[in-house]
């Protein structure tokens, strides 16, 4: 392309990717200034909608229903029924596509095309992009929205034609026969569950041995004990081999013990975690600072990248790969964007994860590890309450981290059926830096979830006393937390 038919925009904002950071940070610039463009490699409509949150919450509903027909009995209402899989994967991307996409598209297409710009952006220069082969943005300010991919190690390379990641497998015509799951975190975990109570064998592999999102080891192990009674797990390892022939794919996995595992399948879903598209940007040409890993250093209370006029958002940051965190962070980064060269830096809401497993794990503000050997109490009760009993959903625990000395909620970790309501009712309590007692005020229903919450708070108050006697500190003592 000679320099005369190459096409060059020159505005004051450039985002590079419109997914829910993206798009989060072109609503708040472009209610200031028409001098922007948003720059997207590739389909619209979010990762959340396309891939992500959305298809997958959907495959977990219906599988939901599947297993219903498997635990109804208990109730004394005998079911019968099969999985059809191809209306599964029919009905998830009618619903994907007609609602979740649908809405999101309409959003896009109201945005004027003077602010969209389709093709790959990488960097050539400060300030300065190609965005494919023929048109150049140079932008005073460039905010880095471009979110994630799925790592796939090297070591799948001999059964590429067999693998899945997120990014494909809702695409499948039909569910598989059967289906490797490598990887034990939220992906692997949700789809892996989903797909075994759809009637795909499903073999999960990991590599830690741990639940890692939890931090508790009782948490773990619990986690790991449930799950593992439900789903045929290799919880600790590395597959060293993999090979196809006319039975399907071989994976060969090396137990941490030494054993070697190998076994034949129809398909093989690689979950095993996902790496930012920043490392595709060419950001050596900005003059942007890296931490010795190789990743873009940045403020996470302005998304500032050192001092550079370039800002970053969501899953490319990876903070906290979360929908909640890409939108907060796409604003975040807009209004510092708006403000530099005097960011304003703000307070991040306390962290919060739910895996929408069975049963599911929700992490709440400050974890085990990170409070363990602090003056903290824990309030820790099993995942039962009355109100559990009834719904047969009786397994799990919920740990409550407490101010030993000022009884403020600090954190949590819950594993037990719909566990996120909890999470979000603690989740409130931790922003407003409310202690157990401020929270017991709170009338409950009976019989109800939220019982449990009442009595592992309880629990927690009850051990503070018995702390605060042992270690004579008066519960109105100065607070430790501020
Ligand atoms: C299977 C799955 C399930 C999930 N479930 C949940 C859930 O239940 N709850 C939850 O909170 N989170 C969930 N997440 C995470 C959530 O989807 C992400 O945190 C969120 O979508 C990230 O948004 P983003 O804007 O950072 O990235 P994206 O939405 O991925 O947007 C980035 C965009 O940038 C584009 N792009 C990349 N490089 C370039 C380039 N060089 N030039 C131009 N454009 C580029 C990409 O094509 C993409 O469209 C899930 C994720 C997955 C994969
Ligand atoms: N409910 C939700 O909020 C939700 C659901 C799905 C995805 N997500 C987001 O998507 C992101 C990606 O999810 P993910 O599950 O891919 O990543 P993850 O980081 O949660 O888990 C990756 C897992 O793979 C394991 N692993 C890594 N290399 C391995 C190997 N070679 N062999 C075996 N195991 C290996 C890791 O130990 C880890 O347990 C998450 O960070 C999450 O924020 C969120």
């Amino acid at each position: 392309m000679s320099e005369s038919t190459m096409k060059t925009i020159n505005v004051e904002y450039a985002i590079i990717g419109a997914g829910t950071s993206g798009l989060g940070a072109y609503s708040k610039i472009s209610r200031k200034t028409d001098s922007l463009v948003m720059i997207q490699d590739g389909p619209y409509g979010t990762t959340c909608a396309r891939v992500g949150c959305m298809p997958s919450k959907l495959l977990i509903t219906a599988s939901d229903y599947a297993h219903h027909l498997t635990t109804s009995d208990f109730f004394g209402v005998t079911s019968e029924g099969h999985v059809d899989g191809r209306k599964v994967l029919e009905r998830l991307r009618r619903e994907r596509d007609q609602r979740f996409v649908a809405n999101n598209l309409r959003y896009v297409n109201k945005i004027p095309p003077h602010h969209k710009l389709e093709g790959h952006a990488r960097f050539i220069g400060p300030g300065h992009l190609r965005v494919g082969e023929s048109v150049e943005v140079k932008a005073e300010k460039i905010i880095l929205a471009c979110g994630s991919r799925p790592a796939v190690s090297k070591v799948f390379e001999p059964v590429m034609d067999r693998v899945l990641t997120s990014d494909t497998v809702f695409e499948l015509e039909d569910l598989p026969s059967s289906i490797a799951v490598i990887g034990m975190g939220v992906i692997a975990l949700e789809l892996g569950q989903a797909l075994h109570r759809l009637g795909v064998k499903t073999t999960v592999y990991g590599r830690s041995g741990k639940i890692n999102a939890l931090t508790h080891p009782d948490m773990q192990q619990e986690a790991l004990d449930i799950l593992g009674s439900e789903l045929d797990i290799y919880p600790s390892g590395q597959v060293v081999s993999t090979w196809e022939d006319a039975e399907g794919a071989w994976i060969e996995f090396e137990q941490s013990n030494g054993q070697r595992v190998t076994k034949v399948f129809d398909r093989i879903l690689v979950a095993t975690g996902r790496i930012s598209n920043v490392d595709q940007l060419g950001m050596e040409h900005t003059g942007a600072e890296f931490t010795e890993a190789g990743k873009v250093i940045f403020d996470p209370q302005t998304m500032l990248c050192s001092d550079y006029p370039i800002f970053i958002a969501g899953d490319a940051a990876e903070y906290l790969p979360v929908w909640h965190e890409a939108f907060d962070e796409g604003r975040i980064a807009a209004d510092n964007a708006l403000n530099y060269p005097d960011p304003v830096p703000v307070d991040r809401r306390p962290p919060l994860m739910v895996f929408f497993t069975d049963p599911q794990i929700a992490i709440i503000g400050q974890s085990f590890r990170e409070l363990e050997g602090l003056e903290i109490v824990i309030g820790e009760l099993p995942f039962s309450s009355p109100r559990h009993v009834v719904w047969n959903k009786v397994e799990g625990r919920i740990q409550v981290y407490l101010d030993a000395r000022t009884g403020v909620i600090l954190g949590a970790e819950l594993l037990g059926y719909q566990a996120e309501h909890l999470a979000h009712l603690l989740a409130l309590a931790i922003t407003h830096s409310m202690t157990a007692e401020q929270v017991l005020m709170m009338p409950v229903y009976h019989p109800s979830a939220e019982e449990l919450l009442r009595d592992v708070l309880i629990d927690a108050r009850e051990k503070r006393r018995v702390y605060a006697a042992e270690t004579m500190i008066h519960s109105n003592s100065v607070p430790a937390y501020s």
